[in-house]
């Protein structure tokens, strides 16, 4: 079974534009689960772009699913996650100013910071899952750090799948392979959508979850929230 998490970023830079609270993000994050969502998640950026760690404090007591927090490491990340102790985070190693996440950790380069900041989240969270491009000697790396999962980042696939999908998806099984004979976790997330989704849960041996928030809510927008999510719920299963 791969779990659908949506990432609800997009209902919050809608709020934002306007200043208000329309889209009500607590209430959106409430009925993606009614409508099937098997868990939520939020990247509070330092910026707030979109989500904001208030967002995230209130969130906590409405989510009852899984709760799946990402960003960056810095100080105010581990703070929150110490407030709200969800069911994972998810580390990326975003710079500030980034427009989206654009790679995954090198955990050979990073192994030391990695090893210390997730040793101090594992006392706040149950699971901790890092942010890889498809490449085994990160996808090891993992494993030296104490991460619980992966979660391959799926930009590149997603980028290449209409032009040749064979390829696009090679790394990612052979990454696969190594995180499941680690005993790794496999989460995915980053660009999938109702056209590349099927095909890379198919060719995958296990993904234990993915993340979906830019497409999912685009296609929201003309399809409607609830027939959007079982939509992609019917591509996963
Ligand atoms: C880690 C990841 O790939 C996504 O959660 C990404 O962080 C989405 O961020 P934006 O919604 O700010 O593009
Ligand atoms: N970890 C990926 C995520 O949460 C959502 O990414 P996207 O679907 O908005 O590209």
């Amino acid at each position: 079974m791969t779990r659908l998490s949506v990432n609800i970023n997009k209902f919050a830079t809608l709020r934002n534009a306007r200043g208000g609270n329309n889209p009500n993000v607590v209430q959106a994050a409430i009925d993606c689960e009614r409508f099937g969502a098997e868990g939520i998640t939020v990247h509070p950026r330092p910026d707030e772009r979109h989500i904001t760690y208030q967002d995230v404090l209130d969130l906590k007591e409405a989510v009852t699913t899984e709760f799946n927090i990402e960003g960056y490491p810095d100080e105010r990340y581990i703070e929150i996650i110490s407030k709200v102790r969800p069911h994972q985070a998810t580390l990326v190693p975003d710079a500030p100013n980034v427009l989206t996440s654009n790679a995954g950790w090198d955990t050979i380069k990073n192994k030391v910071f990695l090893r210390d900041v997730i040793a101090e989240i594992k006392k706040y969270t149950e699971r901790v899952s890092i942010f890889v491009d498809p490449q085994t000697q990160f996808v090891e790396g993992a494993v030296e750090v104490g991460a619980d999962r992966i979660e391959l980042y799926t930009e590149p696939y997603a980028s290449l799948y209409q032009t040749n999908k064979e390829n696009a998806v090679k790394d990612y099984v052979t990454s696969a392979k190594v995180a499941s004979s680690l005993g790794l976790g496999i989460n995915a997330g980053h660009d999938l959508d109702r056209e590349n989704l099927k095909y890379l849960k198919t060719c995958l041996p296990r993904l234990d979850e993915v993340s979906i928030g830019h497409a999912l809510v685009c296609d929201a927008l003309y399809l409607g929230l609830e027939n959007t999510i079982q939509l992609y719920l019917r591509e996963l299963n």
